[in-house]
């Protein structure tokens, strides 16, 4: 079987003196060397695309992380000052492409900004800046640390019993890392919450009744994918997700090419 492919949605970004579409190596490279697969970027647009023309040539969908943030309007509130910064073009890509790979049983694996998209394209809502809450733990990325410090497994969370990610790296507590100032706010009613920080802040979820593997984590597997026993499974197991869906698919026919 041809090495099956994965949809990862890009960030738009500006340097250079130019506007780029962005993904960070550690996502591409865990898909490719944790799960098996490989990552084909797509470009963030806000109007012009075909979603369906994009899931028909892939065999699943990764949605990464990002420093931006989901735009409010797109879950019905006014976005603050402490909301941003904003990527309206990874949005308008995201969101549609996560609902309708759930629509058509395409495998999902959605991290940080991926889970509150997640979240957001089935009807819930975020928290910006959740740290200044009461009770609530600084889940930001460390500062004054290095890129591996950054991403260092520091946070214990709770796999509840009976749960999509407990039947990968089993319930009860896992070490991950945090990198994040928004959460999940009010869950989408079609997700099951599957992981909590102690603090109560959510940090795993899956699409209940999801023909497929479709799972959101607010950590971030992909940068220990290779040597991080939980990250290494979770991406261990969107891969062959994703290869029993390329395996099932039926083939483009001439005659659907040609119409
Ligand atoms: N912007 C959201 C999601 C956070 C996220 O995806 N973090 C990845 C780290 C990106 C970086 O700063 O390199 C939030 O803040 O909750």
């Amino acid at each position: 079987m041809t090495k099956p492919i994965v949809a990862v949605p890009a960030d738009i970004r500006s340097f250079d003196g130019a506007t780029w579409h962005a993904v960070q190596h550690q996502y591409v490279r865990a898909a490719l060397n944790a799960s098996g697969v490989m990552a084909f970027i797509i470009p963030a647009f806000e109007e012009g695309y075909d979603i369906d023309a994009i899931l028909d040539r892939v065999d699943g969908v990764l949605v990464s992380g990002s420093a931006s943030n989901v735009h409010p309007a797109r879950y019905g509130k006014e976005a603050t000052d402490a909301d941003g910064p904003f990527d309206p073009a990874r949005d308008a890509t995201s969101l549609p492409l996560i609902r309708r790979a759930i629509d058509r049983a395409i495998p999902l694996l959605a991290i940080c900004r991926g889970i509150q998209e997640l979240n957001v394209a089935l009807g819930g809502t975020l928290a910006s800046e959740i740290q200044d809450q009461p009770g609530i733990w600084d889940h930001r990325k460390p500062a004054d640390v290095d890129r591996d410090g950054m991403y260092a497994i520091r946070q214990n969370v709770m796999v509840r019993e009976g749960t999509c990610i407990a039947g990968i790296v089993g319930s009860g507590e896992i070490k991950v890392n945090s990198l994040h100032r928004q959460a999940i706010a009010e869950t989408a009613p079609r997700l099951a919450v599957e992981a909590v920080a102690e603090d109560g802040t959510v940090e795993a979820v899956s699409v209940i009744d999801a023909r497929a593997f479709a799972v959101g984590v607010q950590w971030h597997p992909e940068y220990w994918a290779e040597t991080d026993k939980p990250s290494n499974q979770l991406f261990t197991a969107f891969g062959d997700a994703v290869r029993d869906y390329a395996a099932a698919k039926l083939p483009v026919t001439a005659a659907k090419v040609v119409a």
